[in-house]
């Protein structure tokens, strides 16, 4: 169920160089093309000091062991706990209860997740929903992808409905069309004050990263919609040789 649990710089998104510990869950039904998770296999690890990258294997990891696992990892400047993946979301009935305790203790929770589960989404205090485009996937049908995409939006709907604090964000590519992303500006723009990270990919494989003309016209087309809400954030974490 768990991969990871460790501690670092957020290096993506609307809270980019915060304090962090992510809870890492194993597992994903999508298979995005530039996934930068896909490749791990570990499980049940747990970093030994705050930021040192030195992990020990536990043997489970249930409600309390995470619990006592983020105790250990918490720092001064720590801003929140993020639950991700894989599909975080796939767990949610562990993470509610995970996240009750920690809300208790004061912890801040935050969800990174693809949006593909609407019906299991619930209160968190800040929500990073990953936008994917139909280029993300080595092959998905037109009517797969807009089904896909209908739930994202009923994600960042219902999670702007239950006043967390949302955003959205979205892998840009090469060969990215402009009028997908600005597609994405004005649906997000019709839900409400939702700021937009454009994030370049990282390159992984074959996989280009844009061009810095690509980005700034992303960039002015989103903010046809979203005026100064779009936001460009780069995998800091990777160029700090972080985790
Ligand atoms: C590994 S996913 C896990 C959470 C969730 N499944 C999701 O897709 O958001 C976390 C984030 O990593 C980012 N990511 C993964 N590989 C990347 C890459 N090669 N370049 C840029 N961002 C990447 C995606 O934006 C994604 O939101
Ligand atoms: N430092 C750091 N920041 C991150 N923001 C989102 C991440 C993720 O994999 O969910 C991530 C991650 O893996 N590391
Ligand atoms: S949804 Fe997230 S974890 Fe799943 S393949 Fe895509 S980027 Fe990776
Ligand atoms: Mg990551």
């Amino acid at each position: 169920m768990i991969k990871e649990i460790f501690s670092s710089i957020m290096g993506e998104g609307k809270y980019i160089g915060r304090r962090f510990i992510f809870v890492r869950f194993a597992g994903c039904p999508l298979k995005c093309i530039y996934c930068d998770e896909e490749s791990k296999s570990y499980l049940n690890r747990v970093e030994k000091i705050p930021g040192s990258g030195e992990f020990e294997t536990l043997k489970n990891m249930d409600v309390e062991d995470v619990v006592n696992a983020v105790d250990k990892l918490r720092t001064p400047d720590l801003f929140a706990v993020s639950f991700t993946g894989g599909e975080p979301l796939l767990y949610s009935k562990k993470i509610k209860e995970i996240a009750e305790i920690l809300k208790d203790k004061g912890y801040r929770t935050f969800l990174e997740s693809n949006g593909l589960f609407p019906e299991k989404v619930f209160y968190f205090d800040i929500a990073s929903i990953d936008i994917k485009l139909k280029e993300h996937f080595e092959f998905i049908k037109d009517n797969e992808y807009k089904k896909l995409y209908k739930k994202e939006l009923e994600t960042i709907k219902k999670l702007y409905n239950l006043n967390s604090d949302v955003y959205a964000k979205v892998v840009i590519m090469e060969n990215t069309d402009i009028e997908d992303v600005k597609r994405i500006a004005k649906d997000l723009s019709d839900i409400g004050d939702i700021t937009l990270c454009i994030q370049p990919v990282t390159p992984n494989g074959d996989i280009k990263s844009p061009s810095q003309r690509k980005l700034f016209e992303i960039m002015e087309a989103c903010g046809e919609y979203l005026k100064d809400n779009v936001m460009l954030t780069i995998q800091m974490h990777k160029y700090l040789g972080m985790l």
